[in-house]
């Protein structure tokens, strides 16, 4: 069994963690990565040597840590968890680095948020597995330089294009994570009803994966509360029509956008005439964090065709009046 050190406390989210698949077989979709990372880990592990440094990047809740952990599991080694904001000093990160054992592997999550001078100690770590630490004080300093074991270095981010690029051609396998198609959605759901021993009718979980944003810890997310409806009814089964009104009732529309992504297309389309319009202005109007809306919103509504990033500006396009059964002024 491995150990799984969480080095941060503040990342461990509700009770989703009886729900995280824990092998690559288990894991759902992501069908590309998913192959390619089991030729890695099987190839190292023949040559019984620490597999290559790993990055994920994708939008949030679509499996970077659950993947974390799986390549820890399948490579039989510990992982250690972190995040790039609370490495605040270079001696945090030399602790953590010189604790590892041989094969372990180093989780950092958001590692686009890691300050330079954290990050440049990861270099070296990362390229010929040590560190150069500074010892002493005033005139009788001098750089020392610590072997490290090997190890595997897994950074997740939502934002790959933050990662300076020195980091980023550090990490030997590069991979980015895709929205789940509603086939893949429907597995999962079909897997977390198991997990919760709460049956749910076939076309139940079809409407459910459609409102899911293409994304994991929403289907289950979302699941969660539809079961709140259906036991709070004295219902043993999830059924299509219990599942439709909670959503309703949640304001999940049925292509699964909520209430911010609704502002968000409103604002365009009211505020700023269908656009182009700058994030931060739009995000101004709203109400909302720029950047939230970047990582979060706008990657969805993009894959989904409602609004286009152009050189100006963020514009809605025909579906998003459709959608939304707005007349498009010419
Ligand atoms: N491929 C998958 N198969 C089954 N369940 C999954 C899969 N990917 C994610 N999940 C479920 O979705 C939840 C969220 O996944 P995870 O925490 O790994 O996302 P993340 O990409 O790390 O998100 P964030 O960017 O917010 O950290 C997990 O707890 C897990 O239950
Ligand atoms: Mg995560």
């Amino acid at each position: 069994m491995s150990r799984n050190e969480i080095l941060d406390a503040n990342i461990c989210e509700d009770d989703e963690s009886s729900l995280r698949p824990s092998s690559f077989d288990e894991y759902v979709g992501q069908t590309n990565l998913k192959e390619n990372l089991k030729v890695f880990v099987g190839a190292a592990k023949l040559r019984d040597e620490s597999l290559d440094h790993v990055l994920l990047y994708g939008p949030p809740g679509l499996g970077k840590t659950t993947m974390s952990m799986i390549i820890a599991n399948e490579m039989g080694t510990n992982i250690k968890i972190t995040t790039g904001p609370s490495i605040e000093k270079t001696g945090d990160l030399v602790a953590i680095l010189t604790a590892l054992e041989p094969g372990d592997v180093l989780f950092i999550d958001e590692i686009h948020r890691l300050n330079k001078v954290v990050e440049e100690i990861l270099y070296p770590a990362m390229e010929d597995f040590c560190v150069d630490v500074v010892i002493g004080k005033e005139a009788s300093t001098r750089s020392v330089r610590i072997d490290l074991p090997p190890f595997t270095l897994v950074g997740a981010t939502t934002r790959a294009g933050d990662l300076s690029a020195p980091l980023r051609d550090r990490f030997g396998i590069v991979s980015k994570l895709e929205y789940y198609d509603e086939t893949d959605l429907k597995t999962i759901i079909d897997r977390t009803s198991r997990v919760y021993q709460m049956p749910m009718d076939d076309d139940a979980k079809t409407a459910l994966a459609m409102r899911s944003r293409g994304t994991p810890r929403i289907a289950n997310r979302l699941f969660r509360r539809v079961r709140d409806f259906a036991q709070f009814n004295g219902e043993d089964v999830i059924t299509k029509e219990r599942t439709i009104e909670a959503l309703d009732r949640l304001k999940v529309d049925q292509l699964g956008l909520d209430d911010v992504d609704h502002k968000y297309l409103l604002g365009i389309i009211h505020r700023f005439k269908g656009g182009p319009v700058g994030l931060e202005s739009l995000a101004a109007s709203i109400g909302e964090e720029p950047q939230t809306l970047e990582d979060v919103y706008e990657p969805y509504l993009l894959q989904i065709g409602l609004i286009k990033r152009t050189p100006r500006g963020r514009i809605a396009t025909f579906e998003a009046y459709n959608h939304l059964n707005i007349q498009m002024e010419d």
